[in-house]
């Protein structure tokens, strides 16, 4: 659709753009990002012939932008400029109809049908057919894009050029808008080019992104390549961290802000326990993956509850008792990660480990009751979720990577499987070696500050440190519980 080569362009003794050469293809729904002063209006205006060329073409269709006429060029090209040039004095149908310019015959214009239907749909894509008759002035800056928009899409353009199409519009409005003009991409083989600064809006949105860099391609792809850690902080000059959309096989990038360390170096944590619940306090927020029956799943988290039930407690709606609760109990459930034991707290087992880059916690309650041997439970037919588990908190002031966080995860497991092992820890329905209970909860919590661990498998340092608490805390955990049982 566009062919863009060799094209670069000077402002007076300033060059901004340098030899950029990429196509768009028919239907394509195209970005441009890069940073401010990059040379990405330049490049929209050169293709909406805002400026003139100075060097290299720019064919459209196969043919040189410059020799269309105003006219045939208004059929193929809509634009919607930064700061769009709102005609005060107007009603907002009004700017829309100016859309229609390019569809009237200037012998004999002629307001027909199918200009106002192009009208109205354009009005109720941007939802503003309601305000119509306002006068532009009387409209917000979010609703000025949007009659903008609606005058471009009027048009009927084949090709649509947007700087920055969701400049002051709210979250809603944006998605709002970008759905309306993906659906139009789909549905009438509209191309978009479009500059963006939210990355992640790009990303939800374009087939393929150009990255402009002191007006070179920085590179061009697709958005999921594209939004590469390295080549965004190279591009930006910042630091930012690449992440994956929990919903959609999207890339998301989030920016890094510098981080304070925590102030008290010894007290990253403090435990208190009562009958009733273990409570650990980090001094800043942790990043926790757990299978906690509240707060499970990637979540920051300064509270780490165990909390006590009777062996009898029985709920439908476990989750639901559990969060309400917390908040009985005056936490705060967004920071909370809340678990149940049916195990007394007094039998929980401690054990902290430092060296010189790390600091570790592990607290563990063990109740054996509904002890599972993993590889044997389909021979079972029965399904319990009792209480009865073994809960595993790790608290490590360490920086961890996510696969860091699963091997952790994997290493804390076997490490416990090896306690119930050394236990002599039996599955009661198939008489073999139990590997956990049927509810078993695990935490593993990181500062995310101090060293970074790339890896915590079974062999690396802080692998190590967690086998060999989890081990040692999950068999001392263990012992307690049993001798209570004899004694009882
Ligand atoms: N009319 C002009 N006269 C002189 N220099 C200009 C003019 N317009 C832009 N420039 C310069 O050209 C360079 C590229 O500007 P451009 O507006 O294309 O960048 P951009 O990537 O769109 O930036 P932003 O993200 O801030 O909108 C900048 O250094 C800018 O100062």
């Amino acid at each position: 659709m566009i062919k863009v080569q060799h094209v670069s362009y000077q402002y007076g003794e300033q060059k901004v753009l340098h030899d950029l050469s990429f196509t768009v293809r028919s239907g394509e729904f195209f970005g441009i990002l890069g940073p401010n002063g990059s040379g990405k209006t330049t490049l929209l205006k050169l293709l909406s012939r805002e400026l003139p060329l100075q060097e290299g073409t720019i064919l459209l269709e196969g043919k040189q932008i410059e020799r269309y006429t105003p006219k045939q060029f208004a059929r193929l090209v809509a634009v919607l400029p930064q700061h769009a040039d709102v005609s005060f004095g107007y009603a907002v149908q009004e700017m829309v109809e100016l859309g229609r310019y390019a569809h009237q015959s200037s012998l004999f214009p002629r307001w027909t049908k199918e200009d106002e239907q192009a009208v109205e749909q354009a009005l109720r894509s941007v939802s503003l057919y309601e305000k119509k008759n306002e006068p532009l002035e009387h409209l917000s800056g979010g609703e000025r894009q949007r009659a903008s928009l609606a005058r471009a899409l009027a048009q009927e353009p084949r090709v649509l050029l947007l700087d920055e199409p969701t400049n002051h519009m709210d979250l809603a409005q944006q998605l709002k808008l970008l759905d309306l003009l993906k659906k139009r991409v789909r549905e009438k083989q509209l191309t978009v080019v479009a500059i963006f600064h939210d990355l992640n809006l790009a990303a939800l949105y374009c087939d393929r992104i150009l990255l402009l860099r002191e007006g070179k391609v920085a590179s061009i792809g697709n958005p999921h390549d594209l939004l590469e850690e390295e080549t965004l902080q190279e591009v930006f000059q910042t630091p930012l961290k690449r992440q994956e959309h929990p919903l959609v096989p999207k890339a998301l990038v989030t920016l890094m802000p510098t981080q304070e360390e925590m102030k008290n170096e010894k007290e990253k944590w403090a435990v208190s326990a009562s009958d009733e619940m273990i409570v650990i306090q980090t001094v800043q927020p942790f990043k926790a993956l757990s299978s906690a029956l509240v707060g499970a799943g990637f979540r920051w988290a300064t509270t780490f509850v165990n909390r006590y039930v009777p062996l009898d407690y029985h709920c439908d709606e476990a989750e639901k008792e559990m969060r309400e609760y917390l908040q009985r109990h005056q936490f705060d459930e967004q920071w909370t990660i809340g678990m149940m034991t049916a195990v007394q707290l007094e039998d929980a087992a401690y054990v902290s480990l430092a060296d010189e880059s790390f600091r570790l916690l592990t607290v563990v309650t063990a109740g054996v009751g509904n002890a599972v041997d993993s590889a044997n439970a389909w021979r079972r037919d029965d399904v319990l979720f009792a209480p009865g588990t073994i809960n595993i908190v790790v608290l490590l002031d360490a920086h961890l990577s996510e696969a860091a966080y699963v091997q952790a995860m994997m290493t804390a497991t076997e490490a416990k499987v090896k306690a119930l092992y050394d236990e002599a820890v039996f599955d009661p329905k198939t008489n073999t070696m139990a590997t956990g209970t049927s509810t078993d909860s695990l935490v593993i919590a990181a500062s995310q500050q101090n060293e970074y661990c790339e890896y915590a498998g079974t062999i690396t340092p802080l692998g190590k440190m967690i086998g060999r608490a989890v081990y040692e805390a999950t068999r001392e955990a263990l012992k307690r519980y049993r001798k209570r049982k004899e004694r009882s």
